[in-house]
């Protein structure tokens, strides 16, 4: 079929380019063009790149109107078409442009910019100027100074030159430059250009053999005698080497083996290498273990619907040291088995080494792994290896969800509540949703397994009320080797005040602690990064400045000594004495792990302590070092943020201590219980896993809080039902939906009005569709509008930042609402500084 027209993407980001543009395809592109294709085109005056979203036999518009793609930029689109329906989808769900969903799905190498190149101008090209032939160029008619002689001689020597390059070649003659273009003398022409290339080897091979081989080798003259040898090595070898090998193992130079090629009696060629992160680095190998009942009748169920190739998705609840791991591995070898591919998501990869080694030492080489701290390179080569169907299993963070496998079998979302599957910056999207919906274009099985679900996914399973997600719960209530839950004690911090311990360690902790380094074995300390020095709290009763309206701690900002309600505005100003007790001692709170470092080395002399904080891991495998140290045994205690909290198994660490549970619970977000809830089973689940028992101690202000309590107790099902009830009253999810919307501008009193024009607006339109009302009232569709409030990072970078939070639940499309009002606002305001940001399923309320 012969296609004549595409519908491009093109890569500018403004709210006028979020639709496609048309442009023709020239016949050299047919049969080669195809959706997903990254293309160069004309766009006004620049050539940009952009992506085919559809081909089209006839084209609406005038063809002479239109202009042709200028360039194909790759044989096999980056893009295969199911990833093209993806950003469609995802342009609708998130409300963000085409663009910058395509974008989310490639690597960064290949968002290529537009390089220019300056050539000689062909004649008859533009203003030519006439007589001016290619090679009388520099006699009579022209006039060029001696300046621009060199130049052009210059460009005319080069064949193509970057303006770059030539600039940095000809520095200060940027006016001549320019002149020689103007009148039509030099050619500028734009092409993309990636940030990275494919790395390639050069490989020599014999290109005789047989007769053809002894006539080459008897025909060389005594003086040629290195070019024979290199022949006869070649012969001997009869595999393609790399050039690098053959100059090394018999020394001779380049020019020996090039003269043997131009002779035609050995072949050189560029070969495509890929660089490999983990080239250096051995994987024990392991074997598929005997499946507990439990595991087996997970696997039974995942299994079923990868062999019938239907969709389906999991919910996976395990308590932590469960085995989810192992039937992730052994159900994917099923997906490898059927001939499919499966993509494991996890955290944050570079959160877990153990993980891509449990991956890599099960499948070896068919494992591609999207690490977010490799070099650009690297990415593009693991993303190639996904591309070019060289592997069978992806390993990353949350972008992975996008890893372009032909024939998806099987998605893993390992720690499936986790807020950092959520991205933060544009396109907003969370990848459990995109897996889901990728898991249905494929027919594939989708498994989300944690200790401690989400409240959105299990209370999907549960209700099997929304017809796009309904999850089948499955449950994993035993370890499989056998030891039990480790104990765990909350320790009261007031009481420790009370009898006069001022120290961040309790009497417990600390004795824990010091027995532990008695007898050898292992501690790792839990310190909370989230909600340093956010609330208020009282030392003596535990006392927290809440909001009367939205049932969540009030934040404390210094500047202007109050505190306020992110939610809803409400502000009070900031107690000098609790309004409980009386005390004095109330502050705002936070402790930092260098802090607690310095503590216990003054407490334990002598102690070895490995910290794990953002301070300690910014070098490139500075994780995987400081684990390894603490498995070999070279540190007492591990010391850290979150990071200490996932995933780790090692056998020895028997004693847990949580120095501060507060500190996530006051939070300034409805999801702070569950997210104190989540860590500290995730930490508490560290202790203990293997042959001797384990312990923890949670240290907290708030002994009596229901998420510590059901966390004490390993009790999810009691921490959900509290925490449902909680949700429905107030409105929060599962039981709505939210949409933050954040509006920035440099000017706040002008903010302020656009911020309230807008939801203004946006109230009247629900109004008019009939949507708007509280939410308490009964009506399966309902709508209500929060704000404007000043977002609780009130200024970014010189921007003031307003938000309205919109709650909604039944089948309405606020989304589009949203988007539509946004657009006429900015559209009739008309003023450049403005920003209106839209958050869907917003998980940081920031
Ligand atoms: N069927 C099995 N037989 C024997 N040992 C097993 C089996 N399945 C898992 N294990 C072992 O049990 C331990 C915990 O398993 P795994 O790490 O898979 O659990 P998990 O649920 O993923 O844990 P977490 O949630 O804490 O990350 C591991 O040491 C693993 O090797
Ligand atoms: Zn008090
Ligand atoms: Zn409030």
């Amino acid at each position: 079929m012969k296609y004549s027209m595409a519908k491009v993407i093109v890569d500018v980001p403004s709210r006028e380019t979020d639709r496609p543009f048309d442009y023709l395809i020239p016949d050299g592109m047919q049969g080669w063009i195809e959706v997903g294709s990254r293309v160069g085109v004309p766009f006004g005056r620049r050539t940009v790149q952009g992506f085919v979203l559809s081909l089209h036999e006839h084209t609406e518009l005038d063809p002479r109107r239109m202009k042709p793609i200028q360039e194909l930029l790759d044989l096999v689109p980056p893009l295969p078409a199911d990833l093209v329906k993806l950003a469609e989808w995802m342009s609708g769900k998130y409300a963000c442009s085409m663009i910058s969903a395509l974008q989310a799905m490639i690597p960064s190498a290949l968002k290529g910019k537009a390089e220019r190149y300056i050539s000689l101008a062909e004649p008859g090209e533009e203003e030519s100027i006439g007589e001016a032939e290619a090679d009388g160029l520099f006699a009579a008619p022209l006039l060029l100074t001696g300046e621009e002689e060199e130049i052009v001689r210059y460009v005319q020597a080069s064949g193509q030159v970057t303006l770059d390059h030539l600039s940095a070649h000809f520095p200060g003659r940027a006016g001549e430059i320019k002149g020689l273009i103007a009148r039509g003398i030099l050619a500028e022409t734009q092409m993309i250009k990636d940030k990275v290339r494919k790395k390639t080897v050069k490989t020599v091979a014999a290109a005789v053999s047989g007769e053809a081989a002894e006539a080459a080798l008897a025909s060389f003259s005594a003086q040629a005698k290195r070019q024979k040898e290199v022949l006869e090595f070649l012969l001997e070898v009869g595999v393609p080497l790399s050039l690098q090998e053959v100059l090394s193992t018999l020394g001779v130079t380049a020019g020996t083996v090039h003269k043997l090629a131009e002779k035609g009696f050995a072949a050189i060629t560029d070969v495509e290498v890929f660089r490999d992160p983990y080239k250096d680095r051995r994987f024990k190998g392991s074997a598929p273990l005997v499946r507990t009942p439990e595991q087996e009748v997970v696997y039974g169920n995942v299994t079923e619907v990868l062999d019938a190739r239907q969709h389906g998705v999991f919910l996976l609840h395990g308590v932590t040291g469960s085995g989810k791991t192992e039937v992730y591995l052994q159900t994917i070898e099923r997906c490898i088995e059927l001939g499919r591919q499966a993509i494991v998501l996890v955290p944050e990869i570079s959160l877990t080494p153990q993980m891509v080694e449990r991956f890599k030492g099960r499948f070896g080489g068919k494992v591609a792994v999207m690490h977010s701290r490799l070099s650009t390179g690297e990415r593009y080569d693991e993303w190639r290896k996904i591309r070019e169907g060289r592997v069978q299993v992806a390993i990353g963070a949350r972008s992975a969800v996008f890893a372009p496998f032909a024939d998806l079998g099987l998605i893993v979302m390992d720690e499936e509540h986790e807020t950092s599957y959520k991205q933060e910056e544009t396109p907003k999207y969370h990848a459990r949703d995109v897996a889901v919906f990728r898991a249905r274009q494929h027919g594939a099985a989708v498994i989300l397994g944690s200790a401690t679900p989400s409240l959105e996914s299990y209370h999907a399973a549960r209700s099997q009320a929304d017809d796009d997600f309904a999850p089948l719960l499955l449950e994993m209530k035993q370890r499989p080797l056998g030891s039990r839950l480790p104990g765990v004690h909350i320790v009261d911090m007031r009481e420790e005040l009370r009898d006069g311990n001022r120290s961040m360690f309790s009497r417990k902790l600390h004795e824990g602690i010091a027995s532990r380094l008695e007898r050898g074995e292992q501690t790792v300390l839990f310190l909370n990064r989230r909600g340093y020095s956010t609330f208020v709290m009282c030392r003596t009763c535990g006392y927290v400045a809440g909001c009367p309206e939205c049932d969540i701690s009030l934040t404390y900002h210094q500047k202007s000594n109050n505190l306020r309600c992110h939610y809803c505005g409400y502000a009070v100003p900031a107690p000098s004495v609790c309004p409980e007790c009386g005390s004095e001692h109330i502050r705002y709170f936070g402790t930092g792990t260098q802090r607690v470092e310095g503590e216990l080395a003054k407490l334990f002399p002598g102690i070895r302590v490995i910290r794990m904080d953002v301070d300690t891991t910014t070098e490139k495998g500075s994780h995987e070092k400081l684990l390894q140290a603490f498995r070999e045994k070279k540190g007492d205690v591990l010391l850290g943020t979150q990071m200490v909290a996932k995933g780790l198994d090692f056998p020895d660490v028997t004693l847990v201590g949580v120095i501060a549970a507060d500190t996530a619970l006051n939070f300034p977000d409805f999801r702070s219980a569950e997210k104190t809830f989540q860590l500290l089973t995730q930490v508490a689940g560290r202790a203990g896993r293997h042959q001797l028992p384990g312990e923890v101690f949670i240290q907290t202000y708030m002994p009596d809080h229901y998420s510590i309590v059901h966390a004490s107790r390993h009790d999810y099902l009691s921490f959900v039902r509290e925490e449902l009830n909680h949700r429905k009253t107030l409105h929060y999810p599962p039981y709505s939906k939210l949409i933050l919307v954040t509006l920035s501008h440099e000017q706040l009193p002008l903010l302020l009005r656009m911020a309230e024009n807008f939801t203004g607006d946006l109230r009247a339109k629900a109004q008019r569709l009939g949507w708007f009302g509280s939410l308490d009232r009964f009506a399966a569709d309902a709508l209500d509008i929060l704000g404007p409030v000043a977002s609780p990072i009130p200024r970014i970078k010189n921007r003031y930042r307003f938000q309205c939070m919109v709650k909604y639940r039944g089948t309405l499309d606020a989304v589009r609402l949203v988007r539509e009002t946004a657009a006429a606002t900015l559209e009739q305001l008309k003023d450049a500084s403005l920003q209106i940001s839209i958050d869907v399923d917003p998980q940081m309320l920031m």
